[in-house]
């Protein structure tokens, strides 16, 4: 499933016409009774539903779906917002196919009062108004309309949008209509996973209007969902020969005497998404800690001061013996540590995460060029805003954006965590994670994902695969653990415990 802007959106509909050979009228009858269908099987014989028409192609779906709800014979009002001449082009086919069938509608502007006690006492209100092709603040009368339908009892279905929310990242918007469900046109668009446009969809789901995957490929869409059949796909089996070797050696650098927990939970994750063997490089006086937890795991005893590893221990590590890194969680920041130096020989894969990111945000430059082997950073909105010297609400606001533009300055994957986990490869490849809850808001759920990354990414041919895989699976053993728990009470140990049961749900 692809995600979209509504300017690439535009393209594929656009080559889907002209290259493909479906017009838009065909389009428009596939996107009406594609929604129709999902609306069909929601509402009621008793319903009593008005279907709002704007003036553009959102419309044209509109009249379609009226069409679709009036044949069927549903209570339905069909309400055209802008004065009729303003409905143009395939909308306008669609309107005269509508009244043809013989069906009959109201004009707003004509009959406001009967509109307000409509809206009033609707059980849904079908938003068909505006969809990617709204631009600012909402006019007249649609500011005042969409006030109404989202203080109205009704339940509110939108179609592709909720009619005045923007589809890509970093646009503005002060108002829109606030959707129980939105069913959106063949691909999502960006804003249905950033806060808070998110808020304003409810629950979606997809409509398949007919569009072929080559449009996508040919309009050059990057952005995917990665789904649970892709997660199927691409997770490894143990070999009946295979043994510990096979399945990876990973070196986990990190800890602190503030911060024991970190790399055990670190550790522990590794252990739990099927490493072969995992070694936890910390200072000396926290060892006992780390086993105490990680009982199967190896230790390596590094010189600290403060209760910190120092620049010394990290440069004389011998990492000729590891297939992969993981570096940063509760290291701390009172000693400089140059991590660029230490891994620039090594062609393994390296995950930074934590603390790790700070020191990687004091040294950007040396990293470039890349480095012999992958380099994965799981970033937080917080770590992001330092690493690219924004503040966190601009990387909220251009979560994919910048994710592109880093992985490509720095040849980084780039995990940008938070509600829709954003992986992004240095050639602008992205995959937006549908799975995890709020439940995860909470100290050690990245030091667990870190474990995961290293563990799931030394197990695939790609450790790409590995990398969505694990962020697919660490979110998804978060929702299977709400299914009998409280959300607010959920730790990363119960989610390192759930991992068993969340791999075993996906073969
Ligand atoms: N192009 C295609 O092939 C298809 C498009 N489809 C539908 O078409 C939609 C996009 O159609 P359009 O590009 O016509 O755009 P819209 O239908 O979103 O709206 C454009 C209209 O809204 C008005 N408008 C824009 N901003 C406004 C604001 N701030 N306040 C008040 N009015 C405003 C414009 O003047 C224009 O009349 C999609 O969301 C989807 O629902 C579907 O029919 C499937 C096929
Ligand atoms: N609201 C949410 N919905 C889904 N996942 C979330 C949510 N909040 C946090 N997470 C996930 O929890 C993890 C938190 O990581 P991070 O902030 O680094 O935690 P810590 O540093 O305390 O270990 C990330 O994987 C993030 O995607
Ligand atoms: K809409």
């Amino acid at each position: 499933m692809y995600v979209v802007t509504g300017e690439r959106m535009r393209q594929i509909d656009r080559f889907t016409m002209d290259q493909v050979g479906i017009s838009e009228t065909t389009l428009m009858e596939n996107a009406g009774t594609a929604a129709y269908l999902q609306i069909e099987s929601i509402v009621t014989p008793e319903s009593s539903i008005a279907v709002l028409i704007g003036a553009g192609n959102n419309g044209g779906d509109g009249f379609v779906i009226a069409r679709r709800l009036k044949e069927a014979g549903f209570d339905t009002d069909v309400w055209i917002i802008p004065p009729l001449e303003k409905i143009r082009g395939t909308a306008r086919v669609h309107m005269d196919i509508f009244i043809r069938s013989g069906h009959t509608f109201f004009q707003y502007e004509d009959s406001q009062a009967i509109f307000d006690r409509a809206i009033s006492s609707s059980t849904y209100i079908i938003d068909t108004m505006l969809g990617t092709g709204v631009k600012g603040a909402l006019k007249a009368p649609y500011d005042r309309i969409v006030e109404e339908v989202n203080c109205s009892r009704a339940e509110v279905i939108a179609v592709d949008l909720p009619s005045g929310l923007p589809a890509e990242e970093n646009e503005p918007f002060e108002q829109a209509v606030k959707a129980c469900r939105t069913i959106i046109l063949q691909a999502p668009k960006e804003t249905a996973f950033l806060y808070p446009y998110a808020e304003y969809y409810g629950e979606w789901t997809t409509a398949d209007i007919g569009i072929p995957c080559k449009a996508f490929e040919a309009c050059g869409a990057r952005s995917r969902v990665r789904t649970e059949n892709e997660v199927r796909a691409s997770l490894p089996y143990r070999k009946a020969d295979g043994h510990k070797g096979t399945y990876g050696k990973g070196l986990v650098i990190g800890g602190s005497e503030q911060m024991p927990g970190a790399v055990s939970l670190t550790t522990r994750a590794a252990l739990r998404t099927g490493i072969g063997l995992v070694t936890a490089a910390l200072p000396a006086s926290i060892t006992a800690t780390v086993t105490g937890t990680a009982t199967e795991a190896t230790c390596l005893p590094l010189q600290s001061n403060q209760g910190e590893m120092i620049s010394e221990s990290l440069t004389g590590l011998d990492l000729s013996s590891y297939d992969g890194a993981a570096i940063g969680p509760g290291m701390g920041r009172s000693h400089p540590l140059s991590f660029s130096r230490i891994f620039s020989g090594f062609d393994g894969l390296v995950v930074i995460d934590a603390d790790g990111l700070y020191h990687l945000a004091e040294e950007l430059n040396a990293w470039r060029d890349g480095r012999g082997g992958p380099t994965v950073i799981t970033p937080h909105p917080g770590e992001m805003a330092r690493l690219t010297g924004k503040t966190i609400e601009d990387v909220e606001k251009n979560r994919f954006s910048l994710s592109r533009q880093f992985a490509s300055e720095y040849k980084m994957t780039v995990v940008l965590k938070g509600a829709y986990t954003i992986v992004t490869t240095p050639d602008g490849r992205q995959w937006v994670n549908p799975t995890g809850n709020p439940g995860l808001a909470k100290g050690g759920s990245g030091d667990t994902l870190t474990g995961m990354i290293l563990a799931a990414g030394l197990q695939t041919d790609d450790f790409l695969d590995g990398v969505l895989n694990a962020v697919y699976i660490h979110g998804l053993a978060a929702d299977q653990l709400i299914h009998e728990r409280d959300e607010a009470s959920i730790t990363a140990s119960d989610v390192i415990e759930q991992l068993p049961f969340a791999l075993a749900s996906l073969r």
